[in-house]
């Protein structure tokens, strides 16, 4: 029987330091910086950072030596990883935040893992994922892992039941699709740049054009993918499922002090939502609540509960601007909330 635990794998996870600038970045010279802050970090961390501040049940799997101080940063949050050991530490990725809420990223390459490693997470995740709800294989693979690492393990996790998300880009992401439809997860979690590179255009001309983007969610429908989470940072997030559902939505005007793991955030919001039963329009409108709320914290933090709002977030069944589609607003959900709501015809 499946239950509702959410079980991430991050491959190369990180320690996330937070430094908080006084100003606009300028090179050269010495900066004093106002704060800093580590926190366990990874995409796949994050999600289970999010899932698990909500009360969910959550599995993060990943590399890490036992006395890593990864490991007991996750352990102090109540969420003890299930490790493979690994004998370099894990790596440290800093964020420079601005006052403006601009954030810039400096992530280090990670750790390369052996053959064996790679074997014990695999088997790891796979012993986890009997009887969950998800899978989530978050994050760029170390130096040397397999471009088609992620599409292997999605085909090694299909006969266990679970569904499996991804969230990943380049290499590994244009692997995933390319060995067809036994790598296609269920859900996938692009951003706007990451599907313009799979789809082979400028990420401008998808941004401008909804019909551009929609013919490359459709693309990805073809190759198996069942749901695909397009987020747009600020823009909101757009949810495209394989029987013709679409819908997009705008998140609330917030000030941002760090988008770091929003769109973990959102990842999470959307799983949660799923695991309590929503229907699509529903787990968008959390998808975007979650990354909104999270963009609003310092550093890495992910939200509670209380801190999302997703009355705040409009949603349309469509998409604007397209012609293909028309729009309509969906009502936050109420009890007696239809399920295929919001559901148009491509
Ligand atoms: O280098 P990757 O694996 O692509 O991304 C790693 C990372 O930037 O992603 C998370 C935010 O999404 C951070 O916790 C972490 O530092």
């Amino acid at each position: 029987m499946s239950t509702g635990r959410v079980v991430t794998l991050t491959a190369n996870p990180s320690l996330d330091r937070t430094l908080s600038l006084p100003g606009p970045l300028r090179e050269g010279g010495v900066v004093r910086l106002l704060d800093a802050v580590t926190e366990p970090g990874g995409k796949g961390v994050n999600v289970a950072r999010a899932v698990a501040a909500a009360g969910g049940e959550a599995v993060p799997v990943l590399p890490a030596a036992e006395h890593d101080p990864i490991v007991a940063a996750l352990a102090e949050r109540g969420l003890p990883p299930v490790t493979v050991p690994v004998d370099a530490p894990v790596r440290t990725n800093y964020t420079l935040t601005a006052p403006d809420g601009t954030t810039t990223k400096l992530n280090e390459p990670g750790i390369p893992l052996t053959a064996q490693t790679r074997a014990a997470l695999a088997r790891a995740v796979r012993l986890h994922a009997s009887g969950s709800r998800w899978v989530v294989l978050s994050g760029s693979l170390p130096p040397g892992t397999p471009a088609d690492w992620y599409a292997e393990l999605v085909a090694l996790l299909r006969d266990t039941g679970v569904r499996i998300a991804v969230d990943t880009s380049d290499d590994p992401l244009r692997a995933l699709l390319a060995g067809g439809r036994s790598g296609a997860p269920d859900l996938l979690k692009p951003n706007s740049e990451e599907l313009a590179s799979l789809a082979g255009v400028p990420e401008a001309e998808l941004l401008g054009d909804p019909a551009v983007a929609l013919a490359a969610v459709r693309v990805l429908h073809e190759q198996g993918v069942s749901e695909v989470l397009l987020t747009l940072g600020g823009d909101g997030a757009v949810l495209s499922t394989a029987d013709g559902g679409l819908w997009s939505a705008r998140p609330p005007e917030i000030t941002v002090r760090s988008t770091v793991g929003a769109g973990d955030c959102s990842l999470a919001g959307y799983l949660l939502a799923d695991l309590a039963g929503a229907p699509p329009a529903e787990r968008l409108r959390t998808a975007v609540a979650y990354g909104s709320a999270s963009a609003s914290l310092p550093g890495s933090a992910v939200p509670t509960p209380a801190q999302v709002d997703g009355s705040a977030v409009r949603v349309l069944a469509g998409m604007p601007g397209s012609e293909a589609t028309s729009t309509s607003a969906v009502p936050p959900a109420g009890p007696n909330t239809d399920p295929a709501a919001g559901r148009v015809a491509r």
